[in-house]
């Protein structure tokens, strides 16, 4: 392909990203295998544009006088990211072949013109109503906390299964397929791995094995913080995938009871297979939305963690592209349902056992405010203190709330909160 034509490709893939509801990597792929004739290095150049540019996309849009289509994206990207001189501009735009149609007078006015300041939130690169959340939760390190939560490759993190292997051994693994981990500064169980190039952790034996599982190593320090202890009843209670379940299990070592739901069927079939290759178990329960299926739990479980559904907004450094998804309205709607959701996964907890409330979210709305909602409806429920002999990360806990963020604990943005039944 032409780097002209590769433009082209790269615009119709974004209009693709922005009218659907998939991960770009998904649109990407489906385009491979629709133009077969692209070859390894063309859709690499085509991802690279198209990453690129979602990253930017405030900045290019505001550029661009406000066009949000895939085409002006990418105008705006070659001038205010690539630095190219208007004349290769055009020269890229030439029409011929499969390149995109000649610059109109507009945008060749636009990438001409000065581009004055900024709005914070055009160079954070991030929707308006979230920029004004950060800048109420962080003040000064607002812009920090923005620029690390979009920066491009976020590592791949993995947790060892201690109930069949050590650390030690799971790295000599990795070396032995060249691979460079190094030891995750605060979970104990974690080794990471750059993101470039990209492993193929799925081929490896000690996956296939269980000897270890891709977890974000913010997730393991939940499992870390919540303490499953073996012999109790713990109910993993928006279970999803099972990747927290999966640490729950290994907390356990096989003793007790361990409940993971969901309301989605398939989401708990996906962890069967995982449990079996890291030789656990679970009970798997499907739930209704209000909570029915777990009657027989109510007032038992010592432990519950809420793993809540959110806006996923701590793994935008992940999925940039969902940060041009979410609105207002969305995160107002999570916030009722995770307010809903705790009200119902309480019932289950019985006097003297804990409940710990989760979300990968990086908005007060679905954090603070949510937990601050439980607190007032449930005042049986007596805030936790986390303390450093919990886990070292404790040292950046606010009482009983822990923020976590690529800017502040290399992890994934995550919230947790915990809570005791008192009577
Ligand atoms: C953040 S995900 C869980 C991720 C999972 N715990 C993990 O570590 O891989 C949230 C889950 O909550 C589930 N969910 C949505 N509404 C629910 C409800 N009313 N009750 C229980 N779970 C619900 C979703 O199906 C989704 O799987």
């Amino acid at each position: 392909m032409t780097p002209a034509a590769r433009l082209a490709a790269a615009a119709s893939i974004l209009d693709s990203i922005a009218q659907g509801r998939q991960p770009a990597e998904v649109v990407m792929k489906a385009w491979g295998t629709a133009n077969r004739y692209a070859g390894s290095k063309d859709r690499r150049a085509i991802a690279d544009r198209v990453y690129k540019v979602i990253r930017a996309r405030a900045r290019l849009s505001w550029i661009m006088g406000g066009r949000e289509d895939g085409r002006a994206l990418v105008i705006g990207s070659l001038h205010a990211l690539d630095n190219l001189p208007l004349e290769e501009i055009e020269a890229l735009h030439s029409g011929d072949g499969y390149g995109p149609r000649p610059l109109s007078k507009q945008e060749r006015s636009r990438i001409t013109s000065v581009e004055g300041e900024l709005p914070g939130w055009v160079a954070a690169g991030l929707p308006k109503f979230v920029v004004e959340d950060f800048q109420k939760v962080f003040g000064d390190d607002w812009q920090n906390q923005a620029h690390e939560l979009m920066a491009p490759r976020a590592p791949i993190d993995l947790r060892i299964n201690s109930l069949k292997t050590t650390r030690e051994d799971v790295e000599g693994e990795l070396r032995a397929a060249e691979l460079s981990p190094e030891y995750t500064p605060w979970s104990e169980l974690g080794l990471r791995l750059a993101a470039e190039p990209p492993p193929n952790i799925q081929a490896l034996e000690g996956f296939k094995t269980g000897a270890f599982e891709i977890q974000d190593e913010g997730s393991q320090i939940i499992c870390a913080l919540v303490d499953a202890k073996p012999g109790t009843t713990v109910v993993d209670y928006c279970a999803g995938g099972g990747g927290k379940t999966l640490g729950l299990a290994q907390s356990m070592q096989g003793q007790g009871r361990l409940v993971a739901s969901d309301v989605v069927n398939k989401r708990l079939e996906n962890i069967r297979p995982r449990l079996e290759r890291a030789g656990v178990e679970a009970e798997l329960v499907l739930i209704g939305q209000n909570g029915g299926g777990l009657e027989a739990l109510n007032d038992a479980a010592d432990l519950v963690l809420v793993d809540a559904p959110c806006s996923g907004s701590g793994t935008w450094r992940r999925h940039p592209e969902d940060a041009w998804r979410l609105t207002a309205d969305e995160v107002e709607r999570l916030h009722g349902l995770q307010t809903r959701i705790m009200s119902q996964a309480a019932k289950l907890v019985k006097v003297g056992g804990r409940i710990a409330y989760v979300t990968c979210s990086m908005l007060s709305r679905e954090n603070e405010d949510t937990a601050a909602a439980f607190e007032a409806a449930h005042p049986n429920f007596k805030p936790v203190p986390l303390t450093e002999d919990m886990h070292a990360v404790a040292t950046l806990a606010k009482g009983h709330t822990l923020r976590m963020s690529p800017a502040s604990t290399g992890t994934d943005g995550f919230f947790f909160a915990l809570y005791e039944r008192a009577q």
